[in-house]
């Protein structure tokens, strides 16, 4: 599978202190995993909880999932042992909260040589830095974390989530910019499917990869809207064939239903196939 085109439509939280919940995240269709060791664990929990976690992931079954472990802030008393607790277990990837600044990054990178750095855009200052986050040489993910957001911003949560669209784009930019993931806040109402198909098509329109999901339910919504559609794809595959035509008869531009198509076009068409193409062979496997 091309790395850039792996699919990331579907990003479930797991807290890693319940253990029904993390046996089953071997047989759920999420794309990837974020085991949560901090805001989903009560203090009581954390440390039983960062053990449970650690024997889970040795264990291992979790296929072809991108596994993510949210740790504790290094500024906690449990953030530092979390980090030591999860070398060599297998996660792909340490997701910091409330990331920002670079030096954040540097010391959790320093701690846990060999997996991606992600970090949780979901302060002011980290927001305003997504630019200098993005670029990061160990960073391969943002998730945004909309309810620090609008807890911090002082924001009123909105179904058309218009105090946030700034601070979604600002860190959308800076992903884009430097070609790292880019992960949409949750949506609480996890019984709501019409509200969360609403908000995954808003997070995919602006350009986002997938979702931050909490519970199960909501993992279909996800996968479906973050996926290239029939219509896409065909296109996609029109917008080639008429290009590689009009390059046969020594033109630049070729036209499909009355539109032009450039070359530019033809990258973006590439990549819905790539991205077609990786979603099916993931879902083979899962
Ligand atoms: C939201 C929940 C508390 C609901 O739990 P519950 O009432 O137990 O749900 P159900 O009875 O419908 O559960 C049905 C079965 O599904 C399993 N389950 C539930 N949730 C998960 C999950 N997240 N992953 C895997 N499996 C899950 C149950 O075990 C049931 O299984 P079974 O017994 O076999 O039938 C709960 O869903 C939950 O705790 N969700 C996760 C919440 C969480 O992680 N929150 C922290 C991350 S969000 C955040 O912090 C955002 C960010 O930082 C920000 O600032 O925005
Ligand atoms: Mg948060």
């Amino acid at each position: 599978m091309d790395p850039r085109a792996r699919p990331f439509r579907s990003v479930l939280y797991i807290p890693a202190s319940k253990a029904r919940a993390l046996d089953k995240a071997r047989t759920l269709p999420a794309d990837a995993i974020i085991f949560d060791l901090e805001d989903a664990v009560a203090p009581e929990e954390k440390r039983a909880a960062r053990d449970l976690l650690a024997a889970a992931l040795r264990e291992g079954g979790f296929g072809p999932r991108f596994l993510i472990v949210r740790v504790n802030g290094l500024d906690t008393e449990w953030g530092a042992d979390d980090v030591t607790a999860m070398r060599g277990t297998g996660a792909q990837a340490m997701l910091l909260p409330k990331v920002e600044t670079t030096a954040q990054l540097d010391a959790l990178g320093d701690a846990i040589p060999g997996v991606e750095v992600w970090a949780m855009m979901e302060t002011p200052r980290g927001v305003l830095n997504a630019d200098a986050l993005a670029t990061h040489p160990r960073v391969g993910g943002f998730v945004m974390g909309t309810n620090d957001l609008i807890k911090e911003l002082r924001c009123r949560p909105r179904a058309d989530r218009l105090p946030l669209v700034t601070s979604l784009s600002q860190c959308l930019l800076a992903a884009r910019a430097h070609g790292i993931v880019a992960i949409d806040g949750v949506y609480n109402a996890f019984q709501d499917e019409e509200g969360l198909r609403a908000e995954c098509a808003q997070g995919r329109d602006l350009g986002f990869d997938g979702k931050s999901l909490i519970h199960p339910g909501q993992i279909a919504a996800a996968n479906a809207v973050f996926a290239p559609t029939m219509a896409e794809i065909e296109l996609s595959r029109r917008h080639i064939a008429a290009f590689d035509e009009a390059r046969r008869n020594g033109m630049g531009i070729a036209v499909v239903d009355g539109r032009i198509v450039e070359n530019l076009h033809i990258v973006t068409a590439r990549q819905t196939l790539a991205k077609a193409a990786a979603i099916a062979q993931l879902e083979a496997v899962t």
